[in-house]
C-alpha cells in the first residue's frame, strides 16, 4: 500500500479534542485521534500538524466580555499550546515520535518554530505539532495551517472537524444542505462556506495546495484520503 501523498499538514480543531465533554481534553478522544495519526505516520507519510485552541479558549468569545481582541487571541494561542503538549504526550504514549514548535517564545516549555528544523524533523520521520497558531493575533488556526502546510511543502492539508465535509450550507443549521465530493478554490470562496476561513482558503489558493475536509468522528477517514482515496470534500485549484 502506497500513500498518494508523501508529507501532509493535518489540522485539528481544538474541539475535535473535547469528545463528548462539555470543555477541555477528553484522554479517550485524544487517543484515538492519536490512533487515526498513527495509522498514516505507519505508511511512512510525514506529518505536520496545526492545533486549534477552541476547546479551551477563543479569542471573539473573550471579546464578548468587552476582552480587548488582540489579549483574547494570544489567550487562545495560548490554548493551542496547552493542546500542543497534551497532543505530543499521547504521542509519546502511543510510540510515536511528536515535536513541539510554538509560534510564540515559551522557551522553558517548548521549542521556538524554526521552519528549517521542522523539516529536518519531518524528514526523520518525526511528527512535527505547530502550535500558537501563526504567533498573530486576528488570525485562526485553520491560516496557521495554510501558512505552515505551505512553509514546509505539504502537498495538501487535511481538515478534521466536526462536519463530514462541506455542505451547501451549514449543515448544523440547514439539515438540507448537501455535501460536495469536490469544489473549487473560487467557488468555496464566491459562495462565502464557512467551514475554512477566508483568509486560509486564500493563502492555499495562491499556493495552490489542495484542501480536504474530513471528519474527525469517522475512523480510517484519514488514512483513506492519505490513500487516495474518495473521504471529505477535497477543495482544489
Ligand atoms: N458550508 C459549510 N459546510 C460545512 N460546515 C460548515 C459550513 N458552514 C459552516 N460550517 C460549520 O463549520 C464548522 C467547522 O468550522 P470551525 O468551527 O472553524 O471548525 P474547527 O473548530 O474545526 O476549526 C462545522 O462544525 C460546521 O458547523
Ligand atoms: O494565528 C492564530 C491562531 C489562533 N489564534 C487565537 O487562538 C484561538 C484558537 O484557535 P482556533 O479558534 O483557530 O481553534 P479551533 O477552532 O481549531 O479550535 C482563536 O480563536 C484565536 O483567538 C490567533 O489569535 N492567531
Amino acid at each position: 500500500m502506497t500513500a498518494a501523498y508523501g508529507r501532509i499538514l493535518l489540522k485539528l480543531s481544538g474541539e475535535a479534542l473535547m469528545g463528548d465533554d462539555a470543555y477541555g481534553i477528553n484522554p479517550a478522544m485524544l487517543a484515538s485521534i492519536v490512533a487515526e495519526v498513527k495509522s498514516v505516520a505507519d505508511l511512512g507519510v510525514e506529518i505536520g500538524v496545526v492545533i486549534g485552541g477552541g476547546n479551551i479558549f477563543r479569542g471573539v468569545a473573550g471579546t464578548a466580555t468587552g476582552m480587548d481582541r488582540a489579549t483574547a487571541d494570544y489567550m487562545g494561542m495560548l490554548a493551542t499550546v496547552m493542546n500542543a503538549m497534551a497532543l505530543s504526550d499521547a504521542m509519546r504514549q502511543a510510540g510515536l515520535n511528536g515535536r513541539v514548535q510554538s509560534a510564540l517564545n515559551i522557551e522553558q516549555v517548548v521549542e521556538p518554530y524554526i521552519r528549517g528544523k521542522a523539516i529536518r524533523y519531518l524528514e526523520e520521520g518525526k511528527i512535527v505539532i505547530f502550535a500558537a497558531g501563526t504567533g498573530n493575533p486576528f488570525f485562526t488556526t485553520d491560516t496557521a495551517a495554510a501558512l505552515r502546510g505551505s512553509e514546509i511543502g505539504a502537498e495538501i492539508v487535511l481538515k478534521a472537524t466536526k462536519v463530514d465535509g462541506i455542505y451547501t450550507a451549514d449543515p448544523k443549521q440547514d439539515p438540507l444542505a448537501t455535501r460536495f465530493a469536490r469544489i473549487s478554490f473560487d467557488e468555496a470562496i464566491g459562495r462565502d462556506l464557512k467551514v475554512l476561513d477566508s483568509t486560509a482558503f486564500a493563502l492555499c489558493r495562491d499556493q495552490k495546495l489542495p484542501i480536504n475536509v474530513f471528519s474527525i468522528f469517522k475512523p480510517g477517514a484519514l488514512k483513506r484520503i492519505v490513500m487516495g482515496e474518495d473521504e471529505g470534500t477535497l477543495v482544489h485549484v
